[in-house]
């Protein structure tokens, strides 16, 4: 299959090698030339899970492009850009979508899939996620960090034809990936988890199996979790009866030794994803009349910490 992969970060990056491994041509779309430049001399570069020295990273053919509209032929769009870019990158990447070439999001956050709508027809979306984790250590280069399920599927949950070609080329390129007929339900217990751990840990700057480790932290976190369920429900959401309590503790355990994205984001001074996880939680709650205070808290504070810079000693800055 041929995919373009629009936004050539860590993610997009991660996601490019492994199908570029796997036999599939692989366009990538990035803003940032010089990722453009170095995929296109070298190849997207891949440090392997373990690795630290970079004579270990190995290099995957693949093709990048500064504007979508260079890219012809493609059988499948992947999303790989942060929520708040979502709006500017479909702008372009549209004219690659269509009934054929369906467009997938692999973003964590809430509203992704509406603001999508706004470019392209909903029937050529398909909903997801990854439990996958990369870092870029350098342009078009990244270190695969972790290991986990991708989740995908058609948003009115039919199984079609394409998304199990899709999660089937994914698959077969070593992304273990799950169709689910519930995909947004799915997200939405993605984000609402993933939220509190984000928050809380880029506030009191600890890594994610740390805040377990007091009943405070806990607290705040069930409390954020119990807060978006209770969006979710507002706003017709079906949880499927997920508990959510629990979810949270076991991500917490598996990511135990991780410093969170949102923390990474703080620490290097970079925009955080809170707009699109406890934000968008506070929103839809408010709209609905429910008052969510701890993740408006939260939300307000971790705007307020991107905002001044707050990266701390510790941060890159010193
Ligand atoms: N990294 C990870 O391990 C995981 C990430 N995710 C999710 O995946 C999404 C992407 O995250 P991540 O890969 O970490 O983000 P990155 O910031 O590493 O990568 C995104 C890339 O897209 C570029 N970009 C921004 N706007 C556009 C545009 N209009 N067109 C093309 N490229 C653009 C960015 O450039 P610039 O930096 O200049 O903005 C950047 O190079 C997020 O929603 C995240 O939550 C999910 C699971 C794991
Ligand atoms: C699960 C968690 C919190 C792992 O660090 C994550 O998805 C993130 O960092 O964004």
């Amino acid at each position: 299959m041929h995919f373009a992969i629009v936004g050539a970060g860590s993610i997009g990056c991660l996601f490019g090698a492994f199908l570029s491994r796997g036999g599939h041509k692989v366009s990538l779309v990035e803003v940032r030339p010089e990722i453009v430049d170095a995929v296109n001399r070298h190849g997207i570069g891949l440090l392997p899970m373990g690795a630290s020295d970079p004579s270990q990273i190995a290099f995957h053919p693949a093709r990048a492009f500064l504007d979508p509209a260079d890219i012809s032929g493609a059988d499948a769009v992947i999303l790989a850009v942060k929520s708040f870019d979502t709006a500017a990158a479909m702008r372009g990447a549209a004219r690659l979508v269509s009934d054929r070439c369906p467009v997938l999001s692999i973003q964590t956050g809430l509203g992704n899939l509406e603001v999508m709508e706004r470019f392209v027809d909903r029937s050529a979306i398909l909903g997801g996620f990854t439990y996958m984790a990369a870092t870029a250590v350098a342009p078009g280069r990244v270190h695969h960090g972790g290991t986990g399920p991708t989740v995908i599927g058609e948003l009115d949950g039919r199984r079609t034809p394409r998304v199990e070609k899709i999660a089937g080329a994914l698959g077969a390129a070593g992304l273990e990936t799950r169709v689910d007929d519930r995909v947004v339900s799915r997200l939405w217990h993605k984000v609402i988890v993933v939220s509190a751990i984000n928050a809380v840990s880029a506030v009191l700057k600890v890594k994610n199996g740390d805040l377990l480790a007091h009943p405070e932290s806990v607290q705040l976190m069930e409390r954020l979790v119990d807060e978006g369920r209770a969006a979710a429900e507002a706003a017709g959401v079906d949880l499927l009866g997920e508990d959510l309590r629990a979810l949270l503790h076991e991500t917490c355990r598996a990511t135990a030794e991780n410093l969170s994205s949102m923390f990474l984001d703080i620490l290097n001074g970079s925009r955080t994803e809170i707009d699109a996880e406890c934000g968008a939680l506070f929103r839809y709650g408010r709209e609905r009349g429910l008052r969510l205070l701890t993740l408006q808290t939260l939300s307000e504070l971790v705007t307020a910490m991107e905002k001044l810079g707050h990266h701390g000693a510790e941060g890159r800055h010193g």
